[in-house]
């Protein structure tokens, strides 16, 4: 098992680049399927282990996988066997963005049932619903979720309950090879949808208002195979922004794009945080003395989900009374008791948490629980009075690339170790005690 060990009292300086984007990728590697003639090359992709999950999807899906450097080349020309198994599913939900895919270019896709998972029940329902509305006939038994159509799916109109970034895309794909028009209402306006649309445009397709509430596909009988550069993470980079702010640092996010990150930034201002526009990036200059401020999470573009324990991390910083309140997923607290550990005070009200600051967080063992989670109580650990451990990395590693690395460049004070060299941290850390 390994490790990040961060040592708090470092001030951030100087310049991190930002990946592409995870929640970016996936639907557009899923979305690779639907070229029956070609092959996909997709540039900018991060190596994750999300990455590799669907690209073993992929690969069971009988296509061929090439990923060299941040190049993922997949030729999907062969006829598609239709079953995504458990073993891929259960490491990664967003396997089931395959089932969209598999349904408009063969008519028929078998995933396992996804479940839930530490930051909620995350049903599916919105996605069945809309392929559904375009002909399929759904049926869930024996772990499986099996939708089949006679021919072609057929565009309908489809207005989701919930702007779900999953089934936006979900059925997006779907309606792509759909017989006619498809309708899809109250969806989400994510940068990913966007770059998802873009792709399948690029491909051939006919996708209008991605980025906007309504989107219309026209479908198509053929989409090829072409390149696509993935668009830059804004978690990764809102993570980042952090990371600076919370030790009142100087950082350059080379590549976070102003526009997808506008929630974040102005309440990172309200808080006294400066972000300035530079021609390659955000530059962030922590304050001496952070605000409090309210926030709710919403869908896009309200404040993400995704970024609500980063924040939470320095809302503990902030100087008053602040309330986080979470609208998204039903389940997304779990990482207080983690920060409690660390000497916070939080109290969970229904679906709000309220912190009062400043909190003079201490150094402990902290066990992440999802993959924001392992990222924010790192950034705890940069200003916590000794050193932070933080276990369950796995979860780091679906979203983040060289995470410790990238923050020892800026100036932390961080490794990662696995457990057997934990021993020999304890006893450097036991001699720099003796020392000073
Ligand atoms: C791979 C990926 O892109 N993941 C992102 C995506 O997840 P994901 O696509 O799973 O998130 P959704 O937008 O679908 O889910 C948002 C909410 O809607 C609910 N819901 C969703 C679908 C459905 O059919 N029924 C239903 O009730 C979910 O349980 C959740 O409470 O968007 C989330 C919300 O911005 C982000 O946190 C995730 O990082
Ligand atoms: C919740 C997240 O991702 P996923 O939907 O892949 O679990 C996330 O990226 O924070």
């Amino acid at each position: 098992m390994e490790k990040i060990i961060v040592r708090g009292g470092q001030r951030l300086s100087g310049t991190v680049q930002v990946e592409g984007a995870k929640n970016a990728v996936l639907p557009v590697l899923a979305a690779t399927l639907l070229a029956s003639e070609g092959k996909s090359k997709i540039t900018n992709v991060p190596p994750l282990s999300d990455v590799y999950t669907i690209n073993q999807v992929l690969r069971h899906l009988n296509t061929d996988v090439e990923f060299h450097n941040d190049e993922v080349v997949v030729n999907a020309s062969r006829e598609l066997f239709v079953e995504a198994p458990f073993e891929y599913v259960r490491k990664m939900r967003a396997s089931v963005l395959v089932m969209g895919s598999l349904l408009g270019r063969t008519g028929k896709a078998r995933v396992a049932l996804p479940g839930g998972c530490a930051i909620g029940s995350r049903p599916i329902d919105q996605h069945l619903k809309g392929f559904e509305a375009m002909g399929a006939k759904v049926k869930v038994g024996n772990g499986f979720i099996e939708a089949e159509v006679d021919g072609r799916l057929k565009g309908a109109k489809v207005y989701l309950d919930f702007p779900s970034v999953g089934a936006t895309e979900n059925i997006m794909m779907a309606a792509a090879l759909a017989d006619g028009t498809t309708i899809l209402e109250n969806v989400a306006k994510e940068p990913e949808i966007v770059d998802l649309a873009n792709f399948i445009n690029k491909m051939g397709g006919n996708v209008v208002g991605a980025g906007t509430g309504t989107i219309r596909i026209e479908g198509v009988e053929r989409l090829y195979g072409v390149e696509h550069s993935i668009i830059p993470d804004r978690v990764e980079a809102g993570t980042f922004m952090v990371a600076a702010a919370i030790t009142k640092g100087d950082v350059l996010v080379k590549g976070a794009i102003p526009e997808h990150l506008s929630s974040l930034v102005s309440k990172m201002e309200e808080m006294g945080v400066t972000i300035i526009d530079e021609d390659e990036g955000l530059r962030v200059i922590g304050p001496d003395k952070l605000k409090s401020v309210d926030i709710k999470t919403m869908p896009h573009p309200g404040f993400p989900t995704d970024m609500q324990s980063q924040m939470m991390a320095l809302l503990l910083a902030a100087e008053g009374t602040s309330v986080l309140t979470e609208t998204v997923f039903e389940n997304r607290f779990m990482h207080v008791e983690e920060f409690r550990r660390m000497g916070a005070d939080i109290k969970i009200e229904g679906r709000s948490v309220i912190m009062q600051g400043p909190t003079a967080l201490q150094g402990a063992e902290v066990a992440a629980t999802d993959l924001r989670a392992a990222a924010a109580l790192s950034i705890a650990g940069l200003i916590a009075d000794g050193y932070t451990r933080v276990t369950e990395l796995k979860h780091l590693d679906r979203g983040y690339v060289n995470f410790h690395q990238k923050l020892a460049g800026l100036g932390a004070d961080i490794e990662r170790v696995k457990e057997v060299e934990e021993n020999d941290a304890a006893v450097s850390e036991q001699s720099m005690l003796k020392d000073a």
